[in-house]
């Protein structure tokens, strides 16, 4: 039975989460702060964290960190506000596997739970199943890809098609450089699939979430024994993806010590697990991701030059999700189906003003924050149209909200009566959304005519600074 560790300082959801939890077949502990969280898993091994962002010891981030370098087979989903979005979208760049916005709804959470349990089988196993695990996996990742990868209309959409075809059949390493939720995985996957490798593992590492410990035994694999806490043999990941492509994730991230030990085995096409004298030949295709610009990482000296030319024998851009146009609503229509299928649902069709909203808004989380956008928005629809109200706020205010956000952003000095706001074509009917569009409209009116001085604007609206400065956050207005 898989064991869930839920941390939440709301009692209420924890217990109700439990309950929910233990009646779908998982073995649930629960904590109410960080500190205890941590005592509890130490007590336990457990597949699974489900941790809240706003802990009152600590918070989400401090939480993954020491979770992933203590447990790092544990999987972290982090349970946050959608106002929190950007911090999620750091968070996975971290290692957690996923985020959950708040509200919660129980379909959603056990979908993700249940994929998040899928993705780490093969980290929990015993080592000996290891290999059989990841070979399953490529052949199984052959069917995913050739269904779920949107290839796009967009010209971002066709140059980034040219440069797969182009390079997947040669020998290079690649680069792949892009914001998160880009999909630098995906394409990574792609060009392994397009290769003569195809037949071979694709194995990914995430290096965002390795510790300087955990990473010489993560690539390089380890004998038993070789150092305490070396309770069996381990296969690293070198050796895993040994006649197929190993995808290095946040490479910029490798502690300079092991980007020297990864030159060096890149070299000389060998490799040792630690504590063992046997060398093994090494075939490996290498594609690397990075969201920052390895050359600032040189400049700074945190990254080795000699490394990046290593990898940089064919560069990748990955085009943000606002510049790929048309390929949103594409995309928008295949996480639909996608949603549909897993939620068994049948939702056919985006309300224009939905379709609007998706192209306007600025998808820092991108294709990413898109695919978890729609099945939240799936989940919530009851007709066979995704309406605006299943959107979060953030998304469907957003030509109302952006102008404000971008001045805020600019000191609050200049005159805001002349900021842009387009005009809003939401026809919402029902009393609890015109009640908060009114809110907003009238929030944003008093702040424009204070020039974004809170405690004047908290004064006119007649309520205190802190409930304004929870609704400015609620629909995401400066800091
Ligand atoms: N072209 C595509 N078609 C369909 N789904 C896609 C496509 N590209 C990405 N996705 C989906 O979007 C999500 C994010 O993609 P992916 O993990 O490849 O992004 P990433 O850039 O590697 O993210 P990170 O920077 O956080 O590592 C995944 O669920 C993936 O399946």
């Amino acid at each position: 039975m898989k064991k869930i560790l839920i941390v939440d300082d709301e009692v209420n959801t924890a217990l109700l989460l439990s309950k929910f939890l233990t009646r779908n077949g998982f073995e649930v502990s629960t904590a109410s702060n960080g500190g205890s969280a941590m005592e509890q898993l130490k007590n336990g091994e457990y597949d699974l964290v489900l941790c809240d962002f706003r802990l009152e010891d600590t918070d989400g981030r401090e939480m993954l960190k020491s979770i992933k370098s203590q447990y790092p087979k544990t999987g972290v989903i982090i349970i946050t506000g959608y106002s929190d979005i950007k911090m999620a979208v750091e968070l996975i760049k971290m290692g957690a596997y996923d985020y959950i916005t708040k509200p919660l709804y129980p379909d959603e959470i056990l979908n993700t739970i249940n994929k998040a349990i899928e993705t780490h089988h093969a980290l929990v196993t015993e080592p000996q199943e290891e290999l059989a695990a990841v070979s399953s996996k490529s052949s199984k990742e052959k069917q995913v890809m050739a269904s779920e990868f949107v290839v796009g209309k967009s010209k971002a959409s066709k140059e980034l098609l040219r440069q797969i075809e182009l390079v997947a059949p040669t020998t290079y390493s690649v680069i792949i450089l892009g914001e998160s939720g880009t999909g630098k995985e995906s394409v990574a996957k792609s060009i392994h699939l397009n290769s003569p490798r195809r037949d071979q593992p694709f194995i990914a590492m995430d290096c965002g979430s390795l510790t300087k410990e955990l990473a010489q035994s993560e690539f390089f694999g380890h004998e038993k024994g070789s150092f305490t806490g070396a309770l069996y043999t381990k296969i690293g990941h070198f050796e895993m993806a040994n006649g197929g492509t190993l995808f290095l994730d946040e490479v910029g991230n490798l502690s300079y010590d092991i980007q020297a030990a990864l030159l060096r085995t890149v070299q000389e096409r060998k490799v040792k697990r630690i504590g063992s004298t046997k060398e093994i030949d090494l075939d490996v295709r290498i594609i690397v991701a990075t969201n920052e610009n390895l050359m600032d990482g040189i400049q700074k000296g945190k990254f080795r030059e000699d490394l990046y030319h290593r990898f940089n024998e064919f560069t990748i851009y990955m085009p943000p999700l606002r510049d790929r146009g048309g390929d949103i609503m594409l995309m928008a229509e295949h996480f639909l189906k996608i949603a549909n299928k897993e939620l068994g649902r049948d939702v056919q069709y985006f309300a224009p003003d939905v379709e609007e909203s998706f192209i306007n808004y600025r998808w820092t989380g991108n294709i990413r924050e898109l695919k978890n956008v729609i099945r939240r928005a799936t989940l919530l629809t009851e007709g066979d149209t995704v309406q605006a109200k299943a959107l979060p706020l953030e998304i469907s205010n957003y030509t109302k909200i952006a102008p404000l956000i971008e001045h805020s952003h600019s000191h609050q000095t200049a005159d805001t009566s002349s900021a842009p706001v387009k005009e809003h074509h939401h026809n919402r009917s029902d009393l609890k959304n015109a009640a908060l569009e009114a809110e907003y409209d009238t929030i944003l009116k008093v702040l424009r005519e204070v020039n974004f001085n809170k405690t004047k604007a908290a004064e006119i609206l007649n309520i205190d600074r802190k409930t304004l400065y929870n609704k400015m956050k609620a629909i995401n207005i400066g800091k």
